[in-house]
């Protein structure tokens, strides 16, 4: 194909077609948004100047392509499978559909793509591309936020029920141990009464990044449960190594030291610790619930400790 590329940013109009082809050409040239111009069997026939910058790929480099080898899967064998059988009669047209496509510099790219027959001799199609990485971007940005206490930085309440839900499906059908620590701050109305919230807040933090140091791994998840109290979920964790990770913890909160009117400061929390392993309790609600009960022990028994439930 040798159509005439015009500057799609010009009001001059254009060069007279010699056939309708050249004319379809000629305005996928000037489309604002990418477009490509592909045969029934999605050979590249044509990138305009805003397919070009967005896939990094010059016209050359692709017109000997089909456009399925720069999809990425899942979508590859489908888009294989789909321009192998599309004929005149049975054109392969998609509304928009998201996929990923390989551009020139490795990137896979998120996109938007729709396919729109272009009746002209045995027919055309008509390829147009959204990119929607500034979106995918933003979607993720919310989802996070979405996740996250905004005090803490560690997960939320949300997060954490969704995650005991899944860790306590996966363990429990894999019969692995489940422990799941519950820790509330002690005494911590006295501290905000007499340091003001705005210290409390910054207590909270330290304690957050303490507990997040001391979980294991990232199978684990340490989340801000409600005001002054924290969760971890430990799954394929035992008891014994449960109340490892809690000593951890407390040891970690213990060097906290926050200098206030000339005066150190300690804080410390109260832990309980509940573990599946056979089947004792049959929800991780009930689990939750034993880690719970365990914690208001610990605090019964003079706080700063950890109690196991049993
Ligand atoms: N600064 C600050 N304080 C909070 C926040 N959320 C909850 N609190 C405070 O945490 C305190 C919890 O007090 P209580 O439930 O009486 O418990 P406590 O004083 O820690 O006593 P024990 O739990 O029995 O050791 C309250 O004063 C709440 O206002 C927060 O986000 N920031």
């Amino acid at each position: 194909m040798n159509a005439s590329f015009n500057n799609p940013n010009t009001a001059e109009s254009l060069p007279e077609a010699a056939n309708q082809q050249d004319l379809l050409q000629m305005l996928v040239a000037q489309m604002q948004d990418a477009a490509m111009l592909l045969s029934l069997q999605g050979d590249v026939l044509q990138l305009n100047g805003a397919a070009v910058e967005l896939l990094g790929y010059a016209q050359s480099e692709l017109e000997s392509e089909r456009l399925h080898s720069i999809i990425l899967p899942p979508y590859k064998e489908i888009f294989t499978y789909r321009f192998e059988h599309s004929s005149s009669k049975n054109p392969f047209v998609q509304s928009a559909l998201e996929i990923d496509m390989q551009a020139a510099n490795g990137e896979a790219l998120p996109l938007s793509l729709s396919l729109s027959l272009m009746p002209i001799a045995d027919g055309f199609l008509l390829a147009n591309l959204r990119d929607l990485r500034s979106e995918k971007a933003e979607l993720r940005k919310l989802a996070r936020l979405a996740a996250t206490d905004p005090l803490t930085n560690l997960a939320n309440r949300r997060t954490f029920d969704e995650r005991l839900a899944r860790a306590w499906k996966m363990c429990t059908s894999q019969h692995y141990p489940i422990s799941v620590i519950v820790l509330d701050v002690d005494y911590f109305k006295q501290f905000n009464d007499r340091y003001g919230h705005i210290r409390g807040d910054h207590c909270l933090q330290l304690i957050a990044a303490a507990i997040a140091q001391a979980v294991p791994d990232d199978s684990c998840l340490a989340a801000r449960y409600g005001g002054e109290e924290f969760a971890v979920i430990l799954p394929a964790t035992s008891a014994s190594t449960a109340q490892k990770v809690a000593g951890e913890i407390r040891n970690r909160i213990a060097d906290i030291c926050m200098e206030m009117e000339g005066v150190e400061h300690n804080v410390s929390v109260s832990q309980g610790i509940a573990t599946e392993v056979q089947g004792q309790f049959r929800t991780a609600e009930a689990l939750l619930f034993a880690a719970d009960t365990a914690m208001y022990r610990a605090k019964l028994e003079g706080r700063d400790r950890i109690n196991q439930s049993f």
